[in-house]
């Protein structure tokens, strides 16, 4: 039998996740949603046929899984009102907020807790996530699959074996949609000032985009490679990428990383002195 799997929080991420679980089959029976507000639930039972619960504690009660998915600045709250109902269950908690640590989350919520810290990106939305995992101590393996079977029904999965790695998944996946969102803006900026309609620069840009991206994914051969490729000797797209290594496009890359990880670190300090 599938396990009963309740959502604290039915924004953007959650909504996504059990869509996306819904899609691959998973009963919807077996999932539930949370908010303090019915008007925000309603639309949610409408479309998706799921359990909605106004009161958190109501939502772990019969919860095998719970998935935290408020935003990381009321996680504290969230989790000191649904203590009691968590420690009667002991459900797998799996947090899906940026920077909180597996500690913090198992304190808050009275300890000896299994625990999943993921960290997944908005493209869950649309099925094309790249999530990153996270187990405690007392997590078994089939809490594994079973967290592992969460997130693979809206993209792909990484399970990384130190928690500071996540900070790095953050970096590289959770906030990574935003730098390619900048790059798109740049280049649809850049076609309008060389002449082309915005709309057929943004079209260019982004089939370009998914293109450039879907290659990589086939496997045919490596990044560098396929960039190579498109480089003609003393052409076009060499003169181009010349001028992105001079200007320091990596470097600019590798600080905008550092300081996106070394913010996960900061919010997970600052959040977990509760
Ligand atoms: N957005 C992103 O790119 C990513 C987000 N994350 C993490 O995902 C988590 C959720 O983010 P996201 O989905 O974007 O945020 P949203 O604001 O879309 O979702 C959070 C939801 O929690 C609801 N909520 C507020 N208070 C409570 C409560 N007491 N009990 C239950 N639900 C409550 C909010 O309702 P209301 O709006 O009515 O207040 C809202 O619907 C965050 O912790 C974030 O760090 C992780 C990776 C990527
Ligand atoms: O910007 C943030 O803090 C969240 C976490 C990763 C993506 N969005």
């Amino acid at each position: 039998m599938a396990s009963n799997v309740t959502f604290i929080g039915a924004g953007n991420m959650a909504s996504a996740i059990f869509g996306g679980m819904i899609e691959s089959g998973y009963p919807r029976e077996a999932i539930t949603a949370t908010s303090p507000d019915d008007a925000m639930l309603a639309p949610l039972r409408e479309r998706y046929g799921i359990h909605t619960e106004t009161d958190n504690n109501a939502g772990v009660a019969n919860a095998d899984v719970v998935v935290l998915a408020v935003k990381p600045q009321i996680m504290h709250d969230v989790c000191a009102a649904m203590r009691d109902a968590t420690q009667d269950r002991k459900p797998l908690i799996v947090s899906v907020a940026a920077g909180l640590t597996a500690e913090t989350l198992e304190r808050w919520l009275g300890g000896d807790l299994p625990v999943i810290r993921c960290m997944p990106n908005t493209p869950s939305l649309v099925g094309s996530g790249a999530s990153g995992l996270y187990a405690n101590r007392l997590v078994d393996d089939s809490q594994k699959s079973i967290a592992t079977t969460l997130m693979e029904s809206v993209g792909i999965v990484e399970w990384v074996d130190e928690e500071v790695l996540l900070e790095a998944v953050t970096a590289v996946a959770g906030s990574a949609p935003a730098y390619f969102y900048l790059v798109f803006e740049a280049l649809e900026e850049a076609g309008v000032k060389l002449g082309l309609p915005a709309e057929s620069a943004r079209r260019l840009a982004v089939q370009t985009g998914l293109g450039a991206a879907r290659m990589v994914q086939q496997g045919d051969a490596d990044p560098a490679q396929l960039r190579r490729n498109v480089m003609s000797p003393n052409g076009t797209t060499e003169r181009a990428v010349t001028h992105l290594e001079e200007a320091g496009l990596r470097q600019i890359f590798l600080e905008a990383a550092e300081v996106c990880a070394a913010r996960a670190r900061e919010m997970g300090e600052e959040l977990g002195k509760q």
